[in-house]
């Protein structure tokens, strides 16, 4: 049973949902008037962030800003408190996190989750574990060694992988489920500039060759430039400015929220 417009025909529901935001037919996320509070803090306030199929967006903003939470949503991992959220024309704001992994949306969380025990190829198992044709899983995963660049790896325990193999192995495992838009929260943290270069190349990667549009949190300058042309800075849960890294990293209001004092 579909849960996504009581009974709606898809196409009518997708012209609603146009009609209702304003979107463009190539706009693949949008969120209208997204709120999200804890308690009496309000960690997403009143959001309009879209984003088209096939685009690279990074996301930035000082501590606090509500970059997560925005991401976390979009996942379902929390509920919106108001406000919608449509996904490829479809209004999901309503939909458990699992129904929209299926819709094609994917997260890397900012935590690692790799199982250190395991093998790699065993730990890309684990997403696709549902599939049970052999055919596709195998498939899937050379598809997502690929992806990480773990080809020929398979079989080292993951414990062996450096920390930015390990982000690579994540990356591999999120894109294994084929989404058409895929959330990365901070993928560079912590990782020197050799590892940063390997991450930006396989996201250009992925969202070159298979069309995957990318959401990415990061606070690394450089690697933001490297990877996007289109930055959006969330500032005390709002859109504070989008444009292009070059024009946002200009402008000196955005300079005086990261310096802080009014946050
Ligand atoms: N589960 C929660 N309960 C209460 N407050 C929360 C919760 N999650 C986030 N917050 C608060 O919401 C605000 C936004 O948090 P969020 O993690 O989205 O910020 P962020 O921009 O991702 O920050 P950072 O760059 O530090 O990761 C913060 O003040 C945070 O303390």
């Amino acid at each position: 049973m579909s849960t996504d417009g009581a009974g709606m025909d898809p196409a009518v529901r997708q012209t609603a949902a146009q009609a209702a935001t304003g979107t463009k037919t190539d706009t693949l996320l949008q969120t209208d008037g997204l709120v999200k509070r804890f308690g009496g803090f309000t960690a997403c306030d009143h959001v309009d962030f879209s984003v088209d199929e096939g685009e690279l967006r990074c996301l930035i903003g000082p501590n606090g800003a509500g970059k997560s939470t925005l991401l976390k949503l979009i996942t379902g991992t929390h509920a919106a408190s108001e406000g919608s959220i449509y996904y490829d024309g479809h209004d999901i704001t309503d939909l458990e996190p699992h129904e929209r992994v299926n819709r094609g949306i994917s997260m890397k969380f900012q935590v690692p989750s790799v199982y250190g025990e395991l093998s790699v190829r065993e730990n890309v198992l684990l997403p696709i574990q549902r599939f049970a044709d052999g055919a596709e899983r195998r498939r899937r995963v050379d598809e997502a060694l690929a992806a990480a660049g773990l080809d020929g790896r398979g079989d080292v325990k993951a414990s062996t992988l450096s920390h930015g193999q390990q982000q690579q192995l994540e990356i591999g495992m999120a894109a294994s489920l084929d989404p058409d838009l895929l959330l990365l929260d901070e993928p560079v943290a912590g990782l020197d500039v050799e590892e940063r270069n390997e991450i930006a190349e396989r996201v250009t990667r992925l969202n070159e060759e298979r069309g995957i549009a990318f959401v990415v949190i990061e606070h690394d300058t450089e690697f933001v430039a490297d990877i996007a042309d289109h930055v959006t800075v969330l500032h005390q849960g709002g859109i504070f400015r989008e444009g292009s890294i070059s024009e946002v990293e200009a402008d000196p209001e955005v300079k005086r929220i990261y310096l802080g004092g009014d946050h």
